[in-house]
């Protein structure tokens, strides 16, 4: 009887898994195995949401894999100890996992390469797995990584992707394995009130349902906040519990301007990856160095008190952040002009933010996370690095009829039509009774000092 092991990290599904598919192939028996890994713990990566949408996808996968007669093998432990003694009891002749981009991935990779190697199993890495093109797939001349995003969906677009694999039917595995009980969202400390249930099932159903009901208005509806039209699937994708190569195929199948759109923004997953997998220290230095000096987190205390607890006095920027504390997640839109607020508004140092959503975000990651925030701090892969969201405007384009503000921020809820985007300019005794603080700062004096920072006059 021939054994292999599948590690799972973060792709945590059934359907259409190269590593799966690839150790059934190869043996008779297969342990699908879960580390609950204490490096992501010391590195402090397994905040309270992401770590009971974790859970949900955990019970989601052995359930999965019950009704194919097999269950999810969980230990905890540092990785690469827990999977070699796996490998060992059980006697694998081979390790199959999903490649990943970020330096703690590689030498994730590396240390399991070399551990099981001198245990006599081999580990064996499968691309595209978290990604519909495998990062450093597609380069340019000369170039290791496309810096810019329209050449890069240029030439992804043009590469044929894999088949869409089906979930297996049986997985057998070897009854001598010991796992412990998985981990539950209930023994989870205080998490945000409206997060999102996780699990390869929701997010099949969730996705099935949006594709036939909003895909079609994406286009246009994408960047409207109050209408919250875009998928809602990033965490989904964060724990790879949905496919990205799926998910491409079968929006190109449905077509339209709706699916390229949709497509399109699965595209910035891939860019990201295949910029960070070139550049793994931009998950922590800037990607194109402005010669920011910027505020530390200790120069803007209380600026920074104010943006994370939603209460600059611009109901935009509150409203986004209010979503964040409560839901674990942003609107797009939402995540730009807040962060553009903090790190250009208030020139506050862009990894304080991106700490503060990492904190929060149910679809946190290092690549996304990271180098969305690079992109708006003007340090990353946006060609007009010097521009400034200016909250106001933004609001009055996104939200024209401040419903996305009214829905964050109670205490304007009385405020009507789009003075609910300028509260300060209400008559003072109308302004004194909203419990609403003033603006932090005044905009103009902001963007000066952003400029004047960046030698721009
Ligand atoms: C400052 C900032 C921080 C961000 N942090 C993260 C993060 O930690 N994790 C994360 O998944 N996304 C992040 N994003 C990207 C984007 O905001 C979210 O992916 C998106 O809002 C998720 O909502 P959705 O699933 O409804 O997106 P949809 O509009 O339905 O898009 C579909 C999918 O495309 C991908 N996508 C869309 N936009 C982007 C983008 N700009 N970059 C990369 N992928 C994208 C996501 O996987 C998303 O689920 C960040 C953006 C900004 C501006």
């Amino acid at each position: 009887m021939t054994v292999a092991v599948v590690l799972f990290t973060s792709d945590l599904r059934l359907h259409d898994h190269p590593p799966l598919r690839a150790a059934l192939a190869a043996a008779d028996e297969v342990v699908p195995l879960f580390v609950r890994d204490s490096g992501v713990h010391a590195a402090g990566f397994d905040a309270p949401n992401r770590a009971a949408f974790l859970a949900d996808c955990l019970w989601d996968l052995d359930a999965s894999l019950r009704r194919r007669g097999g269950r999810l093998v969980v230990r905890t432990g540092p990785v690469v100890r827990e999977t070699g003694a796996v490998a060992t009891e059980c006697g694998a002749a081979e390790v199959h996992m999903a490649a990943g981009v970020s330096g703690y991935a590689r030498r994730r990779e590396e240390r399991l390469r070399e551990d099981l190697g001198r245990r006599g199993v081999a580990l064996r890495v499968h691309d595209a797995v978290n990604t519909a093109v495998a990062a450093g797939a597609v380069t340019p001349a000369g170039s290791d990584h496309y810096a810019v995003f329209t050449p890069y969906f240029r030439r992804w677009s043009q590469e044929k992707l894999r088949g869409v694999w089906p979930a297996p039917r049986t997985v057998r595995v070897p009854d001598a394995v010991r796992g412990e009980p998985l981990p539950s969202r209930e023994d989870l400390p205080v998490l945000s009130p409206g997060l999102p249930a996780g699990g390869e099932t929701r997010g099949r159903e969730r996705f099935a349902r949006w594709a036939r009901s909003r895909m079609p208005g994406y286009e246009e509806g994408h960047d409207d906040l109050a209408g919250d039209a875009t998928s809602r699937l990033s965490p989904y994708l964060h724990f790879g519990a949905l496919s990205p190569v799926e998910l491409v195929q079968r929006s190109r199948s449905r077509g339209g301007a709706g699916a390229e759109a949709f497509v399109r923004q699965l595209c910035w997953r891939d860019f990201h990856h295949q910029v960070l997998a070139a550049r793994p220290e931009a998950s922590r230095r800037d990607y194109r160095p402005r010669h920011d000096r910027w505020r530390t987190e200790e120069e803007a205390a209380e600026d920074v008190a104010a943006w994370r607890e939603g209460r600059t006095g611009y109901p935009i920027v509150d409203a986004a952040l209010r979503q964040l504390l409560h839901e674990g997640w942003m609107h797009n839109r939402a995540r730009l002009l807040a962060a553009s607020f903090l790190a250009k508004t208030l020139y506050v140092d862009w990894r304080v933010g991106a700490r503060h959503f990492l904190d929060l975000l149910v679809d946190g990651d290092l690549v996304n996370n990271q180098l969305n925030w690079q992109w708006i701090a003007g340090t990353g892969t946006d060609s007009r690095p010097n521009r400034v969201l200016n909250p106001v405007r933004q609001g009055l384009r996104y939200d024209p009829s401040g419903a996305y503000v009214r829905r964050w921020v109670p205490e304007l809820e009385g405020v009507e039509g789009r003075n609910v985007h300028t509260p300060w300019r209400l008559p003072e005794e109308r302004r004194a009774a909203l419990d609403y603080p003033a603006p932090l700062l005044d905009l103009t004096e902001g963007l000066v000092r952003f400029q004047h920072a960046r030698g721009l006059g």
